[in-house]
């Protein structure tokens, strides 16, 4: 479902390039969850951002389904992003002027693809029925980074992207929401990467890989 071959990256630091990635290989089966840990600044947002469009690669290829990642124009990443891939951050990103039920079905709106029935479904397994009408900001944490994984999988994406989603939870809230993630991706059967810290976290998935000198081992 999602295939990356030899892809590479550089950044310019004072005029000297920095190679990031170096040749990353990586398959993604539908279904499958896998986490991705390598040390700080080893590249995991890095090959995130070029998954989902966000920078170019050197490169290499991005083959998401039948789909050719790499070789799209801006448009075409965006329409990706819109379309067929949910996003997660660490920092919830909700858009703070609209209500808990607004944010989680506004991308599957924009993208024409909203569905009552799985709408119903994600409040219901996420816990949010009596959070609808609240606004980010009336939110715990965990609360809302439920809605952000919600709203990312109301487009019933082929692949979610997480980076570092539990980061500013505490151990037993990012349990929950991990374990809430785990059921829902199977549940859609789309792939899961997600970017962590933890080995504690990474080993409740079903593959741990890990980025290192630019490769994954
Ligand atoms: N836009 C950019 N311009 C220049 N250098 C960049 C840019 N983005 C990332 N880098 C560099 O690329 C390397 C990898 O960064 P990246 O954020 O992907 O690492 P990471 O593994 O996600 O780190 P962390 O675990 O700390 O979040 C770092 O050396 C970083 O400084």
């Amino acid at each position: 479902m999602l295939s990356i071959q030899n892809l590479s990256k550089s950044f310019s630091s004072a005029g000297e390039p920095v190679h990031v990635l170096r040749g990353v290989d990586l398959d993604v089966r539908a279904g499958e969850r896998v986490a991705l840990t390598g040390e700080s600044g080893s590249g995991k947002s890095t090959l995130l951002h070029l998954i989902a469009g966000l920078d170019g690669a050197d490169g290499g290829k991005i083959m998401l389904e039948s789909l050719e990642v790499t070789a799209l124009p801006d448009a075409g990443r965006a329409a990706l992003r819109r379309d067929r891939l949910g996003l997660v951050f660490q920092q919830f990103n909700l858009i703070p002027s609209l209500s808990v039920e607004d944010n989680l079905s506004f991308q599957a709106r924009i993208a024409g693809r909203h569905d009552a029935a799985w709408h119903g479904e994600l409040i219901e397994r996420l816990g949010l029925g009596k959070l609808l009408r609240r606004y980010p900001e009336q939110l715990s944490g965990g609360q809302q980074q439920r809605v952000a994984i919600g709203r990312a999988l109301a487009i019933k994406p082929s692949l979610l992207l997480a980076d570092e989603p539990t980061g500013n939870l505490d151990e037993a809230t990012a349990d929950d929401v991990l374990a809430l993630t785990r059921d829902l991706v199977a549940r859609t059967g789309c792939g899961f990467l997600m970017v962590t810290h933890s080995l504690r976290l990474a080993a409740t998935l079903d593959r741990h890989v890990t980025l290192h000198a630019g490769r994954i081992t």
